[in-house]
């Protein structure tokens, strides 16, 4: 790629192995999740997600997608128990969504496309950064949420109400009080499996944690994510949608259900 990676026909998923070799590589994330072919682990805990609204700082356009910001100094927010061992501390979090209904979720189930998905982005405290933590094996763990359309969601119109201040790439504000469990499903039944970013790098130290149950947004909402622009401010405008990488081969992992 003569430039940067993103999710047009000359620099997008299908041309990442260029600059990121490890897309070729055997735990890539998202897959198409089979329920049928998952199984059940009566070993696998409850999540146990604990998030302190004070730890929200900011909201930002990266020029792939927005994400909001979390202080991670402390054990204030964090992930324990499900799948994994040890305190994962939220970092942050931010979705993915196509430029229709039809499409937009990185991971699918049984072929089923989502209009959006949401991932909250954890590191394990056992290394001392999120950076450091990035490049290893258990290094990371992200909850993936689907997005069905019906209802409008209170919680998400928050994150939604800032965009006007953050529509082109390199945008950022202020964003604070925000409590991420509010965008949680009721029932926390999850499929897990060892994958990695769904970006470049790529890196492969991702427990994917994936929600059986999607939460809603509305039609009107969905047509404000895709207000937002990959372009920085100057250049020619263009929109972001379809910020999704397709389901990649399993490569014979095991996907495993934390309900029967
Ligand atoms: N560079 N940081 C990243 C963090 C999370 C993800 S994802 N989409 O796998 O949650 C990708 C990149
Ligand atoms: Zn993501």
């Amino acid at each position: 790629m003569s430039h940067a990676w993103g999710y047009a026909a000359d620099n997008g998923p299908d041309k990442w192995a260029g600059n990121f070799p490890i897309a070729n590589g055997p735990r890539q994330s998202p897959i198409d999740i089979v329920p049928g072919e998952a199984s059940f682990d009566g070993g696998l805990k409850p999540l146990n997600l604990k998030y302190d609204p004070s730890n929200c700082l900011e909201i930002l356009n990266n020029g792939h997608s927005f994400q909001v910001t979390f202080a991670d100094d402390s054990d204030s927010s964090t992930l324990k128990d499900g799948p994994i061992s040890g305190t994962y501390r939220l970092k942050q979090f931010h979705f993915h969504w196509g430029g229709s209904d039809s499409r937009g979720s990185e991971h699918t189930v049984a072929g089923t496309k989502y209009p959006a998905e949401l991932h909250l982005v954890h590191w394990n405290t056992k290394y001392p950064s999120f950076g450091e933590a990035a490049s290893k094996p258990d290094g990371l763990a992200v909850v993936g949420v689907f997005l069905e359309i019906g209802a409008k969601n209170a919680s998400l119109q928050k994150v939604l109400d800032a965009f006007d201040t953050i529509k082109a790439k390199g945008k950022q504000t202020t964003f604070t009080g925000f409590d991420p469990a509010t965008l949680l499903p009721g029932c926390l039944d999850y499929w897990t499996y060892d994958g990695s970013l769904t970006t470049p790098p790529l890196l492969e130290s991702v427990t994917w944690i994936v929600c059986k149950a999607p939460i809603s947004v509305s039609c009107e909402q969905m047509a404000k994510f895709r207000s937002l622009l990959f372009s920085a401010e100057g250049e020619p405008e263009c929109c972001m949608v379809d910020n999704y990488r397709p389901p990649q081969p399993l490569k014979g992992r095991p996907v495993r259900a934390s309900f029967q």
